[in-house]
């Protein structure tokens, strides 16, 4: 099995995680790091543990051994809610924006709270938040769809608005399940650059079953099988990995 090699710039620790479902281990003693930014790619075959592992990273599943670190912070001391505070952001394979709000409308809805926007402060935050908003709407292509209704926009152009939303939130490590389901070969394209370009500020960890973008985009990517750390290398590596080939094309 590949070892973890535990760099000083990690933002993610994971050790020895296990999650077990009526029995049946669905992550099995799993660790793995992931650097600051990093995009790494996980990939494996139905049911190998990859959304499950996500699940325990954001707090919707609670391990039942194990330990998850964000940058130095014990996760499952954790709530969901200061998890996505503490600046982790997930998208699931579903989009689920706001159909009835426009495209500004739900980039304004995931400005975090609890920012004090009085006084004086007000107007300038008040530009500061709308500046964000129109860069981070051109970074995702939606620059010219801030007034569409987020249920009129394509099926790829609800999964950028959803991750434009993530870095609205300011998340620094963002978890995607496969963000190019349903899109076109040239929004995949699109996403692709999309992804690399964040990665130069933040952290990704995208699941992806499609091999071609997953070449596009990674640099690094780990293999689960039946709840198991199985590989991890690069692209090439990994698909040259006698284990990796068997779990796809044998038995
Ligand atoms: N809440 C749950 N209760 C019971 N079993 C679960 C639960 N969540 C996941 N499992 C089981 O855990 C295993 C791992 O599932 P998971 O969805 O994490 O796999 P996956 O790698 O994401 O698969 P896919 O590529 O099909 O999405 C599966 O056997 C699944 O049936």
């Amino acid at each position: 099995m590949a070892e973890v090699r535990r760099g000083p710039d990690s933002i993610l620790s994971i050790e020895n995680l296990t999650v077990s479902f009526d029995g049946v281990k669905a992550v099995d003693n799993l660790s793995l790091d992931i650097e600051t930014g990093e995009l790494r790619v996980i990939i494996g075959p139905n049911g190998a543990g990859k959304t499950t592992l996500l699940d325990m990273i954001c707090g919707k599943t609670k391990p039942t051994q194990g330990q998850v670190r964000f940058m130095g912070k014990d996760l499952a001391k954790l709530t969901e809610h200061e998890i996505v505070r503490a600046g982790v952001g997930r998208k699931f394979q579903t989009p689920s924006v706001y159909e009835d709000l426009s495209v500004l409308e739900n980039f304004e809805v995931s400005i975090p709270r609890g920012r004090d926007v009085f006084g004086s402060l007000f107007f300038r935050r008040d530009k500061e938040a709308s500046d964000r908003i129109a860069e981070i709407a051109a970074q995702v292509f939606l620059d010219r769809h801030l007034q569409t209704k987020a249920g009129q926009l394509s099926h790829g152009q609800k999964q950028w608005l959803e991750i434009g939303m993530l870095l609205i939130q300011d998340a620094v490590l963002l978890l995607l399940d496969e963000p190019v389901a349903g899109m076109s070969p040239r929004e995949r394209e699109q996403t692709a650059d999309l992804l690399k370009r964040i990665a130069l500020r933040k952290s990704l960890i995208v699941i992806e079953h499609d091999m071609d973008f997953v070449k596009s985009i990674a640099r690094k990517v780990t293999v689960l099988h039946q709840g198991r750390l199985l590989s991890e290398g690069t692209v090439a590596q990994v698909q040259s990995d006698e284990r990796v080939i068997d779990v796809y094309l044998g038995h």
